[in-house]
């Protein structure tokens, strides 16, 4: 299989280095360029937002108009092309949909029309392959704002010989965003609206744009084996298991990769001393420099950091209960984050109860999430549940170690130090319940104060344990194969 070179179109709603939220963006920029790096010819497709950087300068290709059915206007709308790496990334230009001040919304409030943004982006997609004349082996889509793209194909373009060869692959990097909509929002894709698929259809009135996607891509993976499982099962699928345990022999996981190109403190720009796992004296520094930012007291108490979207995922329902005891101990505790009103407002009451002890910095900030990784001795992610995370990968590579909650790619990428000993590279606690995390917070304590020697050996051990995407990359290229083979039989 590698050997077969690919024409792979990825489509996200975000990439890292033009738009981001959060995780997706991430893979959505590392996973093209590792798939390129290994020869294949890999585009990417995305919204060009007005916030997109680079927006200005991008090239302008050419124009398109959408001409929809059921005598709709038509709309306008550009292809624009950006660089990232070796990797062509084409910006779908339509002032109407996407030139707004936020990707999904403002002011904490979705935009209302967001069925219908990306029910448009899943048709410009399909549109400006054929304007480009760039016909994909394989299109690679990500979660809920491409899930239209598989239905598309096996529904409207069908009988198109165009892209009779073409096959799909959905990655759902979180599936408990499952784009439910009304049927009102559908207008240019009223073949969804006709389908009486109950897979489709939330109810008579709603459809759900994940479950077409899970029900018409001809592969699906989650992005860990761990999450895949989880979401087999009532408890941990969103409400979606029956949709994936019907795809069984199409599903699998497979693991997000780390990438070391912005993720290595041994060549980090924005640290104020690099540092490896040879020589762990840069990362007092970068310490010494993140307190200096957030205005704590320089000193060498534990720093527990944690940089996030303030969203219930996140665990703040376990976390905020055993915070109250953590920072009755002599630590220091940063967090990073927007998101949640109601989470924002019990960190802001919290600080101001324990201003020498902890900052919380509400801002999107990439200098101060590169910061904290580096500057932190441990990093927290006690979510509900988690895909893959990633911050716990960085973590590992900026030796801060990690307390997790057993779950999804956590439990996957994590080795918990209170089952082996010798391996471990973080802590991991599987209840969810205040009291589960509050005891391990105490151990780990109690470690970094009496055994500081362990803790050096922890971080050194977690440094060296690495997650490459081209090892992610191999699994990928196997699911693709087996995409274009079950068609070919
Ligand atoms: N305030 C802030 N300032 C700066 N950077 C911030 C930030 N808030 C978040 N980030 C960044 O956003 C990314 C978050 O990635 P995660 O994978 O941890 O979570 P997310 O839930 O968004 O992703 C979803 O998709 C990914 C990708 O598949 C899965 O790993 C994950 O489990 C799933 O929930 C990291 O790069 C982080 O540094």
């Amino acid at each position: 299989m590698t050997d077969t070179k690919l024409k792979i179109l990825f489509v996200a709603s975000e990439v890292e280095g033009f738009a981001k939220t959060g995780g997706l963006a991430d893979v959505a920029k590392a996973l093209p360029l590792a798939l390129h790096e290994h020869g294949h010819d890999v585009r990417v497709m995305m919204p060009l937002y007005r916030t997109v950087k680079g927006a200005d300068t991008a090239e302008f290709l050419c124009n398109q108009t959408m001409r929809p059915q059921s005598g709709l206007p038509e709309i306008p709308y550009s292809i624009k092309q950006l660089k990232m790496g070796g990797v062509p990334v084409y910006g779908i230009d339509s002032p109407h949909y996407f030139d707004r001040a936020g990707l999904y919304g403002e002011d904490d409030h979705a935009y209302n029309d967001n069925g219908e943004r990306f029910a448009f982006f899943s048709l410009a997609i399909l549109q400006s392959c054929e304007t480009l004349d760039f016909i994909p082996d394989i299109i690679h889509c990500n979660d809920w704002h491409t899930s239209l793209v598989p239905f598309l194909l096996k529904t409207r373009y069908r009988d198109s010989g165009r892209f009779s060869h073409t096959k799909t692959i959905l990655t759902c990097h979180n599936a408990a965003y499952q784009g439910i909509f009304e049927k009102s929002q559908l207008k240019l894709i009223p073949e969804v609206n006709s389908c009486m698929d109950h897979q489709v259809l939330e109810n008579y009135s709603y459809i759900n744009y994940l479950k077409a996607g899970v029900l018409y891509a001809d592969k699906i993976n989650a992005v860990s084996p761990n999450y895949a499982s989880e979401l087999l099962t009532p408890l941990g699928s969103h409400g979606m298991s029956h949709c994936f345990v019907n795809r069984i022999r199409d599903f699998e996981g497979i693991i997000n990769g780390c990438d070391y190109n912005d993720w290595n403190p041994e060549v980090d720009p924005h640290l104020p001393q690099n540092y490896s796992s040879h020589d762990l004296s840069g990362k007092a520094v970068c310490k010494a420099k993140l307190q200096q930012e957030v205005g704590l007291a320089q000193s060498d108490k534990a720093i527990f950091g944690m940089v996030c979207r303030l969203t219930e995922q996140k665990g703040f329902n376990i976390l905020l209960p055993a915070l109250e005891d953590l920072l009755l101990h002599d630590i220091q505790l940063i967090i990073v984050g927007t998101g949640d009103p109601a989470i924002t407002g019990h960190l802001r009451s919290l600080e101001q109860h324990h201003p020498d002890k902890f900052k919380f910095v509400n801002t999107y900030s990439d200098y101060l999430s590169h910061l904290v990784e580096a500057g932190a001795d441990f990093f927290l992610m006690p979510s509900l549940f988690e895909p893959c995370g990633l911050n716990q990968l960085y973590s590992l590579a900026y030796g801060t170690l990690p307390i997790v909650r057993g779950v999804g790619g956590l439990k996957d990428t994590v080795n918990d130090y209170d089952q082996d000993n010798d391996n471990g590279n973080g802590f991991m606690f599987y209840e969810p319940e205040p009291v589960d995390l509050i005891n391990l917070l105490r151990r780990v304590l109690l470690l970094y104060i009496e055994r500081p020697d362990e803790i050096i050996r922890l971080k050194t051990q977690a440094m060296q344990s690495h997650f490459y995407w081209s090892e992610s990359v191999f699994q990928y290229e196997r699911l693709y194969a087996k995409a274009l083979e079950r068609y070919a039989l």
